[in-house]
């Protein structure tokens, strides 16, 4: 493992690191910031899940996070969002391929055998992280776009994983709208049934654990009606008596700019769940 990236910051320190990931069978590259209580002791730990054509380098540069997780005590991990190299998989496109892996494990070729984003972010990376750094095993997750359905499907498939889970700008319903349907054609294939492992909307239904989420969703976002859809999100939680606190915000887009001006909230929400005893 290298260390790539060190910037003192609000106290702490953001540092990127680069190691070999056997469940991808690439290289790959995430971003950690350790606040300054980490110095002290180990702290709980906020796993943060990036947009299409994202790598770890968007939340970390854009967001201003390290000002709350300086504040809360808690370490910060941004993975890539895709395995990469000259030997993975690719297409000229951004919505497929490096910087669109949907956080979920890939079952068709040329997909499979690098294509395994949710195991490593659920399995591979926290273990990594919690030998390396001065972290415990309380976790959260959260994060954007792809990244949202990533955070709220992770939390939904693996029970008693995550202390909380938030989202902005989520893509709730994969199998309903463009860009879920493009990547699960081309990373689980044609039967739509498998897809309904990895949809937030449909995941809720049968949720072995009602943690609540938290979504944070821009009215003015130009992907709003197209591939987002929230009321999908409200539907399903309502249906199934799952608790969801879903704000719109008026005027705000999809960009970086929305998520800087809420994400105080959201470390709010996973301060509180993670700092529970
Ligand atoms: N056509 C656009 C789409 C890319 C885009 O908007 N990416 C978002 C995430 S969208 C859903 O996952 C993003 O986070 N971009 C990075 C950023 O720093 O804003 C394009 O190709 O630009």
């Amino acid at each position: 493992m290298q260390r790539i990236e060190a910037h003192a910051s609000h106290g702490g320190v953001q540092e990127v690191w680069q190691h070999r990931s056997a469940v991808l069978d690439c290289e790959l590259r995430f971003g950690i910031y350790l606040p300054p209580q980490a110095q002290a002791g180990p702290c709980p730990v906020l796993y943060w899940l990036s947009g299409l054509t994202c790598s770890e380098q968007n939340f970390i540069t854009k967001a201003g996070a390290q000002r709350y997780a300086a504040e809360h005590g808690l370490i910060v991990v941004a993975p890539d969002t895709s395995p990469r190299g000259a030997d993975v998989a690719n297409v000229d496109s951004y919505d497929l391929g490096q910087g669109a892996g949907f956080y979920l494990n890939a079952t068709r070729e040329p997909w499979s055998r690098h294509y395994r984003m949710h195991d490593y972010v659920v399995d591979e990376l926290p273990a990594l992280v919690e030998a390396n750094f001065p972290a415990t095993a309380a976790r959260a997750v959260s994060g954007h776009s792809m990244g949202g359905h990533g955070a709220l499907v992770l939390a939904l498939r693996n029970p008693g994983r995550y202390r909380s889970v938030s989202a902005f700008s989520p893509i709730v319903a994969p199998s309903q709208v463009p860009w879920g349907e493009k990547a699960f054609g081309n990373y689980l294939g044609e039967d739509r049934a498998a897809w309904l492992e990895w949809d937030a909307c449909a995941l809720v239904a049968g949720a072995a654990e009602r943690l609540p989420l938290l979504v944070d969703q821009g009215e003015a976002d130009e992907f709003l009606a197209t591939q987002l859809r929230p009321e999908l999100l409200e539907q399903a939680c309502d249906a199934a008596g799952h608790p969801l606190l879903l704000r719109r915000r008026a005027g705000y887009d999809h960009s970086y700019y929305f998520i800087a001006s809420f994400l105080d909230e959201h470390f709010a929400h996973h301060a509180q769940a993670l700092r529970r005893g």
